[in-house]
């Protein structure tokens, strides 16, 4: 059985992937850290200044990490030095804090890290670098719409969908909504931000050309897709080599 700790346990994610461990025999949620201390599944939960007694008592296979970008850097260094794979879903880092995170996990533990661990989202990007890649010149439009607790902006996942179109098509910057009078458009990526209710995650790309717009959009409307991709990542990694994996290699996708 593979054992499984949740920092970010008693969050909205964490809740939701410790539910999905507990159903599954092939995995054992031993517990986890938050800010404050409870119990989640009659295991406990610590807190955050904890973290290094609670991987050398409870010693997991795997950690998994759905905090907030500066506690996640803390907890990628616990697990590093704990010698613990760790799978990474937090969004909102810095370079610097990439930065950190790689020099922590490369050649000391196997990390999966993902800004979205839905399978659906995973091919959703596929279908954006091939339409960037095609439609080059095309004007394009990144939309992404969460729930009104979310703390990063734009999304994790939309910031991969920027990279991507900008590895596709070159020379262009980002540019955060429009006001007043903008001139005609150039070859910029328009990109707009909507928080509000309880939306789970909603993205779209718009290539808009002479005569014609195609559009690629997701939609979550569960948690559970992302928790899923979380245990098919948490069951793969166990056991791997040191080093930085993406969602591309637990579904042996082709980059
Ligand atoms: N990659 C994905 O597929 C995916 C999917 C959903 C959410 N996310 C990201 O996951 C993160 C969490 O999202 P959420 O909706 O669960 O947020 P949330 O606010 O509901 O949960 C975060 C939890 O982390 C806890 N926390 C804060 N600091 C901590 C620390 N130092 N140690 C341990 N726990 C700490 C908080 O108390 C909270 O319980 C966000 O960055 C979000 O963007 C990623
Ligand atoms: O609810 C969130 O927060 C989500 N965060 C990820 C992101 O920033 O892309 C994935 C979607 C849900």
């Amino acid at each position: 059985m593979t054992k499984i700790a949740i920092c970010g346990a008693l969050g909205r994610m964490g809740k939701t992937i410790a539910a999905m461990i507990d159903e599954d025999p092939a995995l054992e949620f031993i517990g986890g850290v938050d800010v404050g201390e409870g119990t989640l599944f009659g295991k406990k939960v610590v807190s955050s200044e904890n973290i290094d007694d609670f991987l050398a008592e409870e010693k997991p296979d795997v950690l998994i990490d759905f905090t907030i970008a500066n506690a996640a850097v803390k907890n990628i260094r616990a697990a590093s030095k704990a010698g613990v794979a760790v799978v990474v879903g937090t969004t909102g880092f810095s370079e610097e804090q990439k930065e950190e995170n790689r020099k922590n996990i490369e050649g000391t533990i196997p990390a999966v890290i993902s800004t979205n661990f839905s399978v659906g989202v995973n091919i959703f990007w596929k279908l954006v670098r091939e339409a960037a890649k095609q439609l080059s010149d095309y004007d394009i439009e990144v939309t992404e719409a969460h729930h009104h607790f979310k703390k990063d902006a734009p999304s994790g996942t939309a910031k991969t969908i920027l990279e991507i179109i900008k590895e596709e098509t070159g020379d262009r910057e980002e540019m955060y909504g429009r006001e007043g009078m903008v001139g005609a458009r150039g070859k910029e990526i328009g990109v707009h931000v909507i928080r509000g209710g309880d939306i789970v995650g909603d993205h779209s790309v718009m290539f808009a050309g002479n005569n014609e717009v195609i559009e690629l959009s997701h939609r979550a409307y569960d948690r559970a897709v992302f928790a899923h991709g979380v245990i098919r990542s948490a069951k793969w990694i166990a056991g791997k080599e040191p080093g930085i994996y993406t969602m591309d290699d637990v579904l042996g996708l082709i980059r």
